[in-house]
């Protein structure tokens, strides 16, 4: 066997446990304990019980308890441990790799919140390989880290770890909520449906909660939010409670409501220099006229705020046509727009689907014959489109105006450059996946994983804050 030096440790030493997502660790090495330890917090089983997980948090640096990482692993066992103090305790066990010295090699370890502990982990000799030899008198034999090494998290690398979401819908069957559902298991995650009629909640200034079906839910890494029009209010005071209580929201209540709201979404593309249809809005009915004027006389588009579907979407293709429909409107107390028709989209519009600050994949949708709204759910076909650079930056542009993470951004292709029609906050999977054949669910829930951010300062339950 050929000879080489050994690998020599300290009775205490800094390690790294990349997979947790902590560059940094203090360890004390301890040969009289089998398994090594970590010093966790809030530790939290969750997932199915054929492939449990746990989350906790871990204060890495003694010194600066502001300093908090949520960390999530697979629960490989789950073991009586007998601590130096003689008590017995069932902890959790996971697996995870170790780094130290330019050696990387798994280990076990169980997570115990025991206060006392000063180093935040115990490096016991199950994890010391064969050909490593304890130093008791030295500290520090292989190379020094510093908690420096928290600052650039998470920019420097995303912390891939099995997170725990919330899928917020009211149709957890429908085939959006199946492929993110999919694509979410496929990477190791948790996901959960979640009614959002069915949440309540207590508002108050400690323990944000969301309760659901008699039970107070448990804490989401991150939420996809699904919210339908019919529930637009209430979805989004649900997803704000979600955000109160630390986790993560794919689009923000705000963004949500913003691109809801088709008047204030037009202003704000607007001031962004956005173009779009020349559209009018106007409360009282005495200036139904000149509001027709406004958005270029007839033919118009008139259009309710709440429409989704292409439902709410009426082109008037004279004067005296758009007058009457604005009155009817009005009769019916309904909020609407009057916009300049687009006659050169000829029946056409494009969807960009943009996720983070990409436009991930295009279709171009056709009206049936004798229809101007290419809605799918009216009876458009879709195909896949390769976008100009224009349009991709007019896209990128809109969901960022909104501040959309994930948005469907509806353009109309005109001679003079796409024209914006709307922002879909909730845009569905099913007509961009079928016409382009890619896994869009797939790449929102990378998209999720880059976002949600390792470093987290949680609110513990109050029984637990002293210490
Ligand atoms: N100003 C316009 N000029 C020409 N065509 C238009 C105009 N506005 C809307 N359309 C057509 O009508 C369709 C529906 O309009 P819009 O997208 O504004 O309504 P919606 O009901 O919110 O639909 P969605 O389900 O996409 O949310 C568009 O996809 C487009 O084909
Ligand atoms: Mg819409
Ligand atoms: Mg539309």
């Amino acid at each position: 066997m050929p000879h080489s030096k050994p690998f020599e440790l300290g009775w205490e030493e800094w390690l790294a446990l990349p997979d947790l997502g902590l560059p940094a660790i203090k360890a004390k090495v301890d040969t009289g304990a089998r398994t090594s330890a970590l010093h966790a917090s809030v530790i939290e089983p969750f997932g199915p019980a054929d492939a449990p997980q746990v989350r906790f948090l871990i204060q890495p640096d003694p010194n600066n308890p502001a300093l908090e990482v949520t960390c999530s692993a697979p629960v490989v066992d789950r073991r009586d441990v007998t601590s130096s103090n003689g008590e017995t305790e069932l902890r959790y066990v996971i697996q995870t790799d170790v780094e130290m010295g330019g050696r990387r090699w798994p280990i076990q370890l169980t997570l115990t919140n025991r206060e006392s502990m000063s180093y935040r982990m115990l490096f016991g000799r199950g994890a010391i390989q064969p050909d490593m030899i304890v130093d008791a008198n030295a500290s520090f034999r292989q190379p020094k880290l510093d908690f420096a090494a928290y600052a650039g998290l998470p920019k420097k690398r995303p912390v891939k770890r099995p997170l725990r979401i919330a899928l917020l819908t009211r149709e957890p069957k429908n085939y959006s909520s199946q492929r993110l559902i999919e694509a979410a298991q496929a990477r190791g995650h948790v996901i959960e449906a979640i009614d959002t009629a069915r949440c309540y909640m207590q508002i108050g200034t400690t323990h944000p909660q969301v309760h659901y079906d008699g039970k107070a839910l448990p804490r989401y890494d991150a939420v996809i939010p699904r919210i339908g029009a019919g529930i637009t209010d209430y979805g989004l005071a649900v997803l704000r409670q979600f955000t109160n209580t630390g986790a993560f929201c794919l689009n923000s209540a705000s963004s949500i409501g913003h691109s809801r709201d088709k008047l204030m979404a037009h202003q704000l593309l607007a001031r962004a220099k956005i173009d779009m249809p020349v559209t009018a809005f106007a409360h009282s009915p005495k200036d139904t006229k000149d509001l027709i004027s406004l958005a270029g006389g007839a033919p118009v588009v008139v259009k309710l705020l709440s429409s989704t579907q292409g439902k709410g979407v009426v082109l008037a293709e004279t004067r005296k046509a758009a007058e009457s429909l604005t009155d009817a409107f009005r009769g019916l107390d309904a909020n609407f727009l009057v916009q300049e028709f687009v006659e050169e989209a000829a029946g056409t519009d494009v969807r960009a689907f943009v996720i983070g600050n990409k436009v991930v994949g295009a279709m171009k949708r056709q009206a049936q014959k004798g229809e101007f709204r290419s809605n799918l759910h009216r009876g458009g076909t879709a195909s896949t489109i390769k976008l100009t650079r224009q349009e991709r930056d007019t896209a990128r542009e809109a969901a960022k105006v909104l501040g959309l993470r994930v948005a469907g951004v509806d353009l109309l292709q005109t001679e003079k450059g796409p024209k914006v029609l709307e922002v879909n906050s909730s845009p569905g999977l099913e007509g961009i996946e079928s016409a382009t054949s890619k896994d869009i669910a797939g790449l929102i829930i990378e998209h999720l994983e880059s976002q949600v951010r390792p470093l987290a300062r949680v609110r513990e339950p109050a029984s637990r804050k002293r210490r």
